[in-house]
C-alpha cells in the first residue's frame, strides 16, 4: 500500500491577477481553493493515474475539514490526526510574469497528536511505501523526518523523502530509499552557490557519492 505523509498541509488559495502591485489593492480575476501540501499533492497525482494511496498527517478546524472533504470528493483515502487549531492557508498569487507565495503559520501539534500519528506509522508493514513531503510544522522538532524514516526502515517500509532545510539534511542521515532535492535544496545542503547546469551536476554527484543515496 502507498501512503503519503503531509505533516503541514494547507488550503492553497490560488489567486490570478493581471499585474501584482505591492502596496495596492489587487483584484483577482480568477481564483480557487484546493487541498495542498506536498504529500497531498502526491496523492492527487497518483489518483489521477489511477493509483490508490492513503494520505496521512495532521488537519484541524474548518480548513482541515475542507481538506478531508476535498480528498473524499476525489475518492482519495485519508487517515489524518485531528488537531484543535486550524490547518494553515497558503496564498499563491499568480501574476503575468511571476508567482508570489505566502505560506501560512502551521497549527500546533501536541505531544498526544504526534503519538497518535506515530502509532499509525508503526502499524505499517514490509512492502508498504511511504512518501514524506513538505515542511515540518513549527511545533515539531527538526529531526522528526529522521525519526520517521528510521522507524519505517526498521519495519521494512520504503521511505521516499521530499523536503528541505535542516529537516531534510537530518532525515537523509536515516537513509531514505529515494530523495528528490531541487537545485536550491542541493545548494543549501552543501552551502554552495549554483549558477550553471554543470554546478547542479557536480553537486548532485557529490550528493550521491557522500550519502550513497539514489537521486531522481
Ligand atoms: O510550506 P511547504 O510545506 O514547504 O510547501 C507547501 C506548498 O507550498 O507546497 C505545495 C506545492 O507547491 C503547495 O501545495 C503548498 O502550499
Amino acid at each position: 500500500m502507498i501512503y503519503t505523509v503531509t505533516l503541514n498541509p494547507a488550503i492553497d488559495y490560488v489567486v490570478n491577477v493581471d499585474q501584482f502591485q505591492v502596496g495596492e489593492i489587487n483584484r483577482s480575476k480568477f481564483d480557487y481553493k484546493e487541498a495542498g501540501g506536498k504529500g497531498i499533492n502526491v496523492s492527487r497525482v497518483l489518483n489521477h493515474f489511477g493509483t490508490i494511496s492513503t494520505a496521512l498527517g495532521f488537519v484541524g478546524g474548518f480548513t482541515g475539514e475542507f481538506i478531508t472533504d476535498y480528498l473524499t470528493s476525489l475518492n482519495i483515502s485519508h487517515d489524518f490526526v485531528s488537531l484543535q487549531q486550524d490547518t494553515r492557508i497558503n496564498v499563491k498569487m499568480k501574476s503575468e510574469s511571476e508567482e508570489t507565495e505566502l505560506n501560512g503559520v502551521s497549527p500546533e501539534i501536541k505531544e498526544s497528536d504526534y503519538k497518535t500519528f506515530n502509532s499509525k506509522i508503526r502499524n505499517l508493514t514490509a512492502g508498504d511505501i511511504v512518501v514524506l513531503a513538505g515542511s515540518l510544522p513549527d511545533s515539531l522538532p527538526t529531526d522528526t523526518y529522521r525519526d520517521i524514516v528510521a522507524t519505517l526502515r526498521q519495519q521494512g517500509v520504503t521511505a521516499i523523502l521530499d523536503s528541505s532545510g535542516i529537516p531534510f539534511s537530518e532525515a537523509i542521515k536515516a537513509k531514505p530509499a529515494f530523495v528528490k532535492p531541487n537545485n536550491h535544496e542541493l545548494a543549501e545542503l552543501f552551502n554552495e552557490k549554483i549558477e550553471t547546469e554543470q554546478d547542479i551536476v557536480t553537486l548532485a554527484n557529490r550528493f550521491i557519492k557522500t550519502l550513497k543515496l539514489t537521486m531522481y
